[in-house]
């Protein structure tokens, strides 16, 4: 003989208030869901019926609060009483041959009885179904699994009250009392409610008084319900409208939106806006509001937006989508990933119209959100298009697009070059200014690979700057002159030791540039360099060799520039204070121009150099005197040759 499963109540409403639900709050929810249900069922049937639903709480000194919530909607005979209402899992929404088919409804899973068992011991519904004739029921069931039911005799002054529809009351638990005072449960109606389509209102106090003082309120019932969707309502214009959905935006989310976009998905029943973040935030955090069939199903829900859209944040309302069964989240499930294609494309086309237009309103969100396009131009290659015509990068020459940085110069180049990283930007930029050549910064995250798919886009011609790109700008010395300058060079790698720096002298425009820093704090640049010395023509070769040889290696290394009237002087002058002052001080401006901050010590580094070099200054001979060559500071004895009269043509 087979016997049926039994259900141990407590424990079943300790599982889903633990693990289902994120807390004792949605009871109000599921209550308010039940109750619009029943009034949508009404209404398929007998469409003039009155589609209300009334929430109020009774309050008692020294009794427990009670929370009766009340529908005009299909009511329930006894036998469908303990037929739904007990059965745990039974649900007449699912079921067409229990009550009209299940898209109109928004329960499904038949469990949200029990969540009033969060917040109280018993439950008593009393209800008179909409079959004519039908006899008032009430049906009362407690926490410990037990229920009763019964038909209220027509002369029992109890059945009279009972209208068509049905009222559940519950009685708060001790510790659940907060969960129904009426702030509580109008915040609470408001927040699941808003948008649904029926009246729904909560009775507040009514001995309230109004500004002016002494009269009494008359808005007993204060209705939580919008006539319409927000987005979907009439405006005069549609800068009415768009400013009422900021309003909306503000009130709901909390922020004062860029922009709205409008997200409409007819066949999927999705409808609502895209509000854009008037601050850039990181990506991962898209967090939306998303209401099924006009109840909020979330205020924190991921996936219907695609992840690249973080610079928004939606308002959706969804007859399409599956609540999971805590209805908090979405279903993760092909109709979502459809929803979400969808919606990505619409903000994409939003996107393409509206930034390509020199307005402020695309300067704000470029500004504010072009780590967000970049994101998308990764994976979408007309939005990489978009990012290479709107977006400006940071180049050796200024601010520009990267349609501008490839329109070419007057050789008819045309070609991007970038360095992958903001540190190999700092190293070059300087230098690459001066030779007239337009190196991007791609140092920002997404850039590098924006460049690489960018290269590989028809009409685009994009690389990496290679070492060879510097080959010809920072030129070996004569072989004399290096001969020259060897003691000097021996002092200024001895003296940048301790710095993890070598020294070397090129010869390189602009001659502004005293010297600049080449870094390798991963190694990596110093495995390119052998790996290009190997290929590389012998000039190349050897200022390489200069880099990647000195044992133990040093991450960085100082390169003099020889067309600097500053660095020749510096490298003629004879060793002692005056010599290692000057180096340290090119060293450090070196360190700053490279986009290093400089640390204590080193700071107090550059005010010791300064010291040395003015009071040397101070105590040389006026320079108006003759001694011109003198006058970049730094003196040289007069028992010293200078180089610069020799060792250059
Ligand atoms: N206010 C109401 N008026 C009429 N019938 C109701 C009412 N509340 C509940 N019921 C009946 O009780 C059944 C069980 O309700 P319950 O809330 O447990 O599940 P559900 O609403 O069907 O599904 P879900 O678990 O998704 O909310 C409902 O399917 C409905 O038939």
């Amino acid at each position: 003989m087979s016997e049926r499963f039994q259900v141990e109540l407590s424990g079943m409403v300790d599982l889903l208030s633990r693990h289902l639900y994120s807390g004792p709050q949605v009871y109000l929810r599921e209550l308010i869901q039940n109750a619009v249900d029943a009034v949508t069922a009404r209404c398929e049937t007998d469409p003039g019926a009155a589609a209300r639903v009334r929430l109020s709480v009774e309050e008692a000194p020294g009794a427990p609060p009670v929370l009766r919530i009340a529908d005009t909607g299909i009511g329930l005979t006894a036998a469908e009483a303990t037929e739904l209402l007990a059965t745990i899992g039974r649900s007449s929404k699912r079921d067409a041959a229990l009550g009209t088919g299940r898209e109109a409804f928004i329960g499904q899973f038949g469990i949200g009885m029990l969540a009033s068992f969060m917040v109280a011991d018993r439950i008593v519904v009393r209800s008179r179904s909409c079959v004519p004739g039908a006899a008032a029921i009430r049906w009362a069931g407690s926490a410990d699994g037990t229920f009763e039911v019964s038909e209220l005799p027509e002369d029992d002054p109890e059945a009279g009250r009972v209208e068509v529809g049905t009222t559940v009351e519950l009685v708060a638990r001790p510790d659940a009392a907060h969960w129904f005072a009426t702030e509580t449960v109008l915040g609470l109606a408001r927040e699941y409610a808003s948008l649904l389509p029926v009246d729904i209102a909560v009775r507040v106090p009514d001995d309230r008084t109004t500004r002016g003082g002494g009269t009494t309120d008359p808005a007993r019932w204060r209705r939580v319900t919008e006539p319409d969707l927000p987005w979907r309502a009439d405006f005069a214009s549609p800068a009415e409208r768009e400013r009422a959905l900021a309003a909306y935006c503000e009130e709901v989310l909390g922020f004062t939106p860029l922009a709205s976009i409008d997200l409409s998905l007819p066949l999927a029943g999705v409808s609502g806006v895209a509000f854009v973040l008037p601050q850039a935030v990181a990506p991962g955090s898209g967090q939306h509001r998303v209401y099924m069939k006009r109840m909020l199903l979330g205020s924190r829900v991921d996936g219907v937006l695609p992840e690249w859209a973080f610079f928004a944040r939606a308002i959706l309302d969804s007859e399409a989508l599956s609540p999971t069964a805590s209805r908090e989240q979405v279903h993760d499930d092909e109709v979502l990933l459809g929803v979400r294609e969808a919606l990505g494309e619409q903000l994409k086309t939003w996107a393409m119209r509206e930034l390509r237009a020199p307005t402020a309103l695309a300067r704000r969100v470029l500004e504010t959100h072009h780590l967000a396009l970049r994101a998308l131009a990764v994976t979408d290659p007309e939005m990489l298009e978009l990012v290479a015509e709107v977006l400006p990068f940071e180049t050796s020459d200024g601010a520009m697009t990267l349609r501008e940085a490839g329109s070419g110069d007057d050789d008819g180049a045309g070609e991007i070059v970038y360095t992958a990283t903001t540190e190999a930007y700092r190293r070059v930029a300087a230098v690459a200014r001066a030779q007239g050549m337009v190196v991007v910064n791609a140092g920002y995250v997404y850039d590098a690979e924006l460049m690489e798919r960018l290269g590989r886009r028809p009409g685009w011609r994009v690389r990496e700057l290679a070492s060879a790109d510097l080959a010809h700008v920072l030129a070996t010395p004569s072989l004399a002159r290096e001969d020259e300058l060897r003691s000097a060079v021996a002092r200024a790698r001895a003296l940048l030791t301790a710095e993890d720096c070598d020294a070397v002298v090129r010869d390189f425009a602009p001659e502004s540039v005293p010297a600049i820093l080449l870094r390798d704090p991963e190694g990596e640049h110093r495995r390119a360099l052998e790996r290009e010395r190997a290929a590389a023509p012998e000039l190349w070769a050897d200022l390489l060799g200069a880099f990647a040889e000195p044992e133990p290696a040093r991450s960085r290394s100082l390169v003099l520039n020889d067309r600097s009237a500053l660095v020749r002087r510096l490298l003629a002058a004879p060793a002692g204070p005056v010599f290692d002052a000057g180096l340290r001080a090119v060293y450090l401006s070196a360190l700053m121009l490279a986009g290093e901050g400089l640390r204590a010590t080193e700071s107090n580094a550059l005010s010791e150099a300064l010291g040395v070099l003015l009071g040397s200054a101070l105590a040389a001979p006026d320079p108006r005197g003759g001694a011109e060559r003198r006058s970049g500071g730094v003196p040289t004895t007069d028992d010293t040759p200078d180089p610069l009269e020799e060792g250059r043509p």
